[in-house]
């Protein structure tokens, strides 16, 4: 810990363990938005089973081009240079792959692909073929919490099993099995899911120094990747002496569901500044609005606590009564229908999905608030899939009723919020509305740049077509005027030759109907 101590000190980062958290990462300097906070290639990583044949193992780039290795025929690399930097590994991980039967292929998950990465890593560092260095190190794995003591006994077994099969692919390494079982644990609570630009998984990774950092829902940092690169940027100001936080699950929900998530994977409970007010009514609230009911009367926007008698939910504004006994029976309607329309979706039937999940948005708004988490994610669905059949008005349309509903379940800079902006800009634009996708751009790029960096390829991609729409925006200045007929206000556009023309309705459209130029 000393050397990397040191290391991270030149950081402006430094290590200190407290006994409810374990280690913790602190800043030694104040880090503003954007800021790149730390940076680490991964010590193993593999890639999906989903991403395999269509991405680089190399550095985890798509593309059309790809290599398949001609001995192990598992692995696909996008160029001479990145096959050959990992030859040094791949060879030995290769020969085991091949020696493998069939069936034993078949079993190969991507846990067991990584721990098999990581022990030949260990052993190659040990025998000096690949270097080491202070940040990348057999040891930093070994501090890692492993959380042994916590572990049931079924998972135990488990693990031991998943330590047998990685004995039998490997058996020219020197393997403890009781150490391989520790591992296993600790990729549980500490490999990353290797995510692109838009936050689509496409592997695993294990990011030792990455892993010192703690959790919490209300996040001042955030973890993306450049290819394999682990990149952790500041979300906020960050002061001098305080902690670097990330968030480990989706903190779209509400505080008991993070906090089962929490528990259930990462074995603690969270005490950050949301899940405190556990139980308050500010939580009840918010709870009530994320994860419960609506009030049956459309027109209110109340939210619903369980009565007592646990019999029904009452309305906390109007008061009016809801059944239990029929709101959960339709939830288990709605339910069993997610999991149809999921299946096609999944077996790319997307009209049969997206009438299906219509029908779903329409049951969830009468049994949920329209500010839910069950309803968006319905939503984003739909607005994927509307993509996919290039009915872009609709798309627009399920995608701006997002927009409410991820303002209040994220903070003002989160990646997704970002990233739905970007959506409705790019659907807006494609539909000609570039008034609007101008205003939804520039938001994307507020918050992207800085949970991206303004200098990657989706910011750059996103910034040149947000000067695209300004420019066309540009070429018709405009402005309000209040009618004297009939008291309205109605937008004056002055075309390129400066002669004036009036429109009757808001919408871009009217821009292209200058007759005159
Ligand atoms: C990825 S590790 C983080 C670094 C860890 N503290 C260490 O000592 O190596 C994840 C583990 O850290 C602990 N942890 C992370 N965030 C925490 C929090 N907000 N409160 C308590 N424990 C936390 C839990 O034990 C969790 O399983």
């Amino acid at each position: 810990m000393g050397e990397l101590q040191s290391y991270l000190l030149k950081q402006g980062l430094s290590v200190s363990s407290i006994s409810e958290k374990g280690r913790c990462l602190f800043v030694g300097r104040d880090f503003s938005p954007g800021e790149v906070i730390f940076s680490q290639e991964p010590y193993a990583s593999v890639l999906d089973k989903g991403s395999l044949s269509n991405r680089c193992d190399g550095c985890f780039t798509s593309g059309l081009n790809l290599k398949r290795c001609s001995s192990c025929r598992m692995t696909w690399y996008c160029g001479g240079a990145c096959q050959r930097s990992e030859w040094k590994s791949h060879q030995h991980e290769c020969l085991a792959l091949v020696n493998l039967s069939e069936e034993r292929r078949n079993m190969l998950t991507s846990s067991i692909r990584l721990m098999v990465r990581l022990l030949l890593r260990r052993r190659l560092q040990n025998d000096r073929v690949i270097s080491s260095n202070v940040t990348d190190n057999y040891n930093l794995v070994q501090e890692l919490v492993a959380h042994m003591s916590d572990i049931d006994e079924k998972k135990l077994v488990l693990y031991a099993q998943m330590a047998n099969l990685v004995k039998l692919i490997l058996p020219n390494e020197e393997i403890d099995v009781k150490e391989i079982v520790q591992n296993f644990s600790r990729l549980v609570c500490n490999a990353h899911t290797i995510c692109d630009s838009e936050l689509r998984p496409l592997g695993t990774g294990i990011y030792p120094v990455m892993s010192i950092i703690n959790h919490s829902c209300a996040p001042n940092s955030v973890l993306l990747f450049e290819g394999k690169l682990a990149v952790i940027r500041a979300m906020e100001a960050i002061p001098k002496g305080a902690e670097v936080l990330i968030s480990y699950i989706e903190i779209a929900g509400s505080t008991e569901t993070r906090r089962k998530a929490l528990k259930e994977q990462y074995l603690f409970s969270c005490t950050c500044l949301r899940c405190i007010k556990v139980g308050s009514d500010d939580d009840l609230k918010e709870s009530a609005l994320l994860e419960g009911f609506r009030c049956i009367n459309d027109q209110c926007d109340g939210f619903l606590l369980p009565n007592p008698d646990g019999k029904n939910f009452t309305c906390q504004r109007c008061g009016l009564l809801r059944n239990e006994c029929k709101t959960r029976k339709r939830k288990e309607e709605v339910g069993e229908k997610l999991d149809y329309a999921s299946k096609f979706v999944s077996s790319g039937k997307y009209s049969e999905a997206c009438n299906l999940y219509r029908i779903i948005d329409q049951q969830q708004m009468e049994l949920y608030h329209p500010l839910s988490i069950g309803l968006m994610r319905t939503r984003e669905t739909l607005v994927m899939i509307l993509m996919e059949l290039k009915d872009c008005e609709e798309a627009l349309r399920y995608c701006q009723l997002t927009i409410p509903v991820y303002q209040r379940a994220y903070p003002e800079f989160h990646p997704l919020l970002g990233l739905q902006y970007y959506t409705c800009g790019k659907l807006e634009w494609f539909l000609e509305k570039t008034l609007n996708a101008v205003k939804s751009l520039t938001k994307a790029a507020d918050i992207l740049k800085v949970t991206h960096g303004a200098t990657t390829p989706l910011v750059r991609d996103l910034m040149g077509l947000l000067e695209e729409a300004r420019t066309e925006t540009a070429q018709y200045q405009y402005t309000f005027v209040r009618c004297s007929m009939n008291d309205t206000i109605d937008v004056v556009y002055i075309c390129c030759h400066r002669y004036v023309f009036l429109r009757t309705a808001v919408s871009e459209a009217h821009i292209m109907s200058c007759v005159i130029c």
